[in-house]
């Protein structure tokens, strides 16, 4: 990450038309990378986001002996080092800016046998970690953290962990899959069991590598001992970085955009039915499988919107999707109301705080609840809003910012490449008015 700080300043811009493909699915590249690691033979990788985040996850790989080529153009060969080839890393594992990373590492590092710090950035520092110590601990790993839990963790593995049943008190696949992660190096069975559905790309990945698990209900599990077997893995556009444009092609009049090649697995997928049902006109075409996951092209045409209450059951999944549907919220007519969503507080920013600030001072009626948020669609001016480091809360507003009725300044950018390198120059391809600034 460079540490110039860079704003982007939108002079609106649009209709956003055309066929655009956005970087690989960050979810499945960072698994990508730990299974392909911890696997037996080669793991062949097309269509890795090299993301920050995801570059954090090799990183840490590469320390504890994984080899790898690449990535380059989004190709990614990895020589994996089997279930127990990992050796201790030099030094502390830096995380920067990624929760994924920190928490399905904490899973992994529980079953070695030895210890390692990880940490991160300021945002993934105030990032609760109990949500993963606590069933970590029960299996047998012994996490030490800093205040309430937060990092850094010095995980001090077991290699000989118990395998536990484990009723998940959040919806969370960073949590489900940290669980079943360590679960491969445990003794018997170990089940997670989801409140509501979260995204199964662990799970299906397992799959993919050869690893048996089964799946009853809400529950997942799996035994440890067995073996990872490497395959060829084809990562999909990300539809939570795909999220962006949908909402800039909905809001911006005569837009018209195809999204190439976007993974709709249907853990994934709430953005869409949210969207459809505020009026959206979205249409998935070429609807087909690519290595385990299901893949389509994502037609978006502007629409006339209207504001909706969202189902809580939705919330999962479209977890990182608000920041962009509060600004669709912002520009349906009615008033938009989400509950269920106090998870949008601990994320890389308090997700909740942040958007209704900014939306606030670009004059919308944005009224922050403990769970969620209630907006009243209406005229969007500009101004001058805060990111607060978080890659998601940049786009969203650049977005706003593209049907503004004044220029939008958007603070301190650098973020965006943690999931979306490229951004603005995508950006500007599709017809949005674009520039990247020095940071004030
Ligand atoms: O498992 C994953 O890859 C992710 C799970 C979600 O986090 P939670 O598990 O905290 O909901 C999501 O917000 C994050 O961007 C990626
Ligand atoms: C919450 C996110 O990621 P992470 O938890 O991996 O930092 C995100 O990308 O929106």
């Amino acid at each position: 990450m460079t540490d110039r700080k860079i704003d982007y300043l939108v002079h609106g811009g649009g209709p956003l038309r055309g066929r655009i493909r956005v970087p690989g699915d960050k979810s499945i590249s960072h698994r990508a990378v730990m299974f392909g690691a911890l696997a037996e033979g080669e793991t062949r990788v097309t269509g890795l986001l090299e993301g920050e985040d995801v570059l954090a996850t090799l990183g840490a790989f590469r320390a504890m002996g994984m080899r790898a080529e690449g990535p380059a153009d989004g190709q990614l060969l990895i020589h994996g080092v089997g279930l127990r080839g990992l050796r201790a890393p030099a030094e502390a594992i830096d995380c920067g800016n990624s929760g994924t990373s920190m928490r399905l590492l904490a899973g992994i590092l529980s079953g070695q046998p030895f210890s390692t710090t990880l940490t991160g950035d300021a945002s993934l520092r105030r990032r609760p970690m109990n949500r993963v110590i606590t069933p970590l601990s029960e299996m047998g790993s012994r996490i030490e953290a800093a205040e309430n839990g937060r990092p850094p963790l010095q995980v001090h593995g077991n290699a000989q962990l118990r395998g536990i049943h484990y009723a998940l008190p959040v919806a969370s696949a960073q949590v489900k899959s940290a669980v079943l992660l360590a679960g491969l190096f445990a003794d018997g069975e170990t089940c997670v069991t989801e409140p509501a559905p979260t995204r199964d790309h662990t799970e299906r990945m397992l799959h993919g590598f050869g690893y048996p698990i089964r799946r009853e209900g809400q529950t997942v599990c799996l035994r440890g001992g067995g073996r990872l077997h490497g395959t060829t893995i084809q990562v999909p556009a990300d539809i939570s970085s795909a999220a962006f444009f949908m909402v800039g092609a909905l809001i911006c009049p005569d837009s018209d955009l195809v999204l190439e090649h976007v993974g709709v697995n249907p853990t994934r997928t709430g953005i869409i039915e949210i969207l459809t049902r505020m009026g959206g006109r979205i249409d998935l075409l070429n609807l087909r499988e690519v290595g385990g996951e299901p893949v389509a092209d994502i037609h978006v045409r502007s629409s006339r919107l209207t504001g909706i209450r969202i189902p809580e059951k939705l919330v999962p999944l479209a977890i990182d999707e608000f920041p962009a549907i509060f600004v669709a919220a912002a520009c349906a007519e009615g008033e938009t109301v989400l509950t269920g969503a106090e998870e949008l507080r601990v994320k890389e920013s308090d997700r909740i705080a942040v958007m209704a600030d900014g939306l606030q001072r670009l004059g919308v009626d944005a009224r922050p609840t403990a769970d969620g948020m209630v907006i009243r669609g209406g005229p969007i001016g500009g101004g001058e809003v805060e990111s607060h480091t978080d890659h998601r809360i940049a786009m969203a507003f650049s977005m706003a910012g593209l049907v503004a009725r004044e220029p939008v300044r958007i603070h301190d950018c650098r973020h965006v490449a943690t999931s979306f390198p490229g951004y603005a120059e995508l950006a500007r391809s599709a017809g949005l008015s674009l520039s990247v600034e020095e940071g004030r």
